[in-house]
């Protein structure tokens, strides 16, 4: 078995603040039409819950992060760049960052890699996995804002820890379903406990 914890972290709604940038840049652009506020959204997809307040909303909001600029500039989630600094200098700790592009990838996949560089330097943009199915990537560990994570893979390598985002945090996920709470809930007891279970396989 690998010695190492192997830990892919996603990004939009964990290391950089989708969300918050997509109603800053919607508020901007369309100031007369109706909004989501952060403590309204529920549910992962922004375009589905704006297109049911109002059909033309759908579109709208996604020309806000289709624009290019959008991803590159977003601003990191309070405690992101610290958390993965010191994740990387961990003994038995791989990290990487697995992360979903959009499917009009034009500035979306390249603004990714930017912002990695920006924020984290680059031996992260090393560690970078771009992927629309992120069951088929393999490690120990997924931190993921994003509920339901589903792909080719039905039974993925990894545990899903539950990133709480403004769109979950009000789900109730399964009791075995871990959560962190933002990066100052204790993301260190759940890569120590992912350790433990190895040590105790071996
Ligand atoms: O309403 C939405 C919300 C998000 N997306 C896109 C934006 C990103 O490309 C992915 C999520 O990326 P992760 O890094 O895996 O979090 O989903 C969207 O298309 N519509
Ligand atoms: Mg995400």
């Amino acid at each position: 078995m690998e010695p190492n914890v192997r830990v892919l972290v996603d990004m939009d709604g964990v290391l950089a603040d989708f969300e918050g940038g997509l109603l800053r840049g919607f508020r901007l652009r369309f100031p007369q039409d109706p909004y989501v506020a952060l403590e309204e959204r529920r549910g992962f997809s922004a375009r589905d819950q704006y297109g049911a307040l109002r059909p033309d909303l759908a579109e709208k909001v996604a020309s806000i992060y289709e624009t290019p600029g959008f991803f590159l500039e977003l601003e990191p989630i309070p405690g992101a760049l610290e958390a993965l600094q010191e994740m990387k200098r961990m003994k038995d700790t791989e990290v990487f960052i697995c992360t979903s592009p959009l499917q009009k990838y034009d500035y979306c996949a390249s603004e990714k890699y930017h912002w990695v560089d920006k924020h984290l330097g680059p031996e992260f943009v090393e560690r970078m996995i771009l992927t629309r199915d992120k069951t088929v990537v393999s490690g120990d560990l997924l931190i993921d804002d994003k509920d339901t994570i589903q792909g080719q893979e039905e039974n993925p390598s990894w545990e899903h820890i539950l990133f709480t985002c403004c769109h979950n945090q009000h789900l109730d996920p399964l009791p075995s379903k871990r959560r962190l709470n933002s990066w100052s809930d204790n993301w260190r007891a759940i890569l120590d406990s992912e350790r433990k279970a190895r040590l105790g396989q071996n």
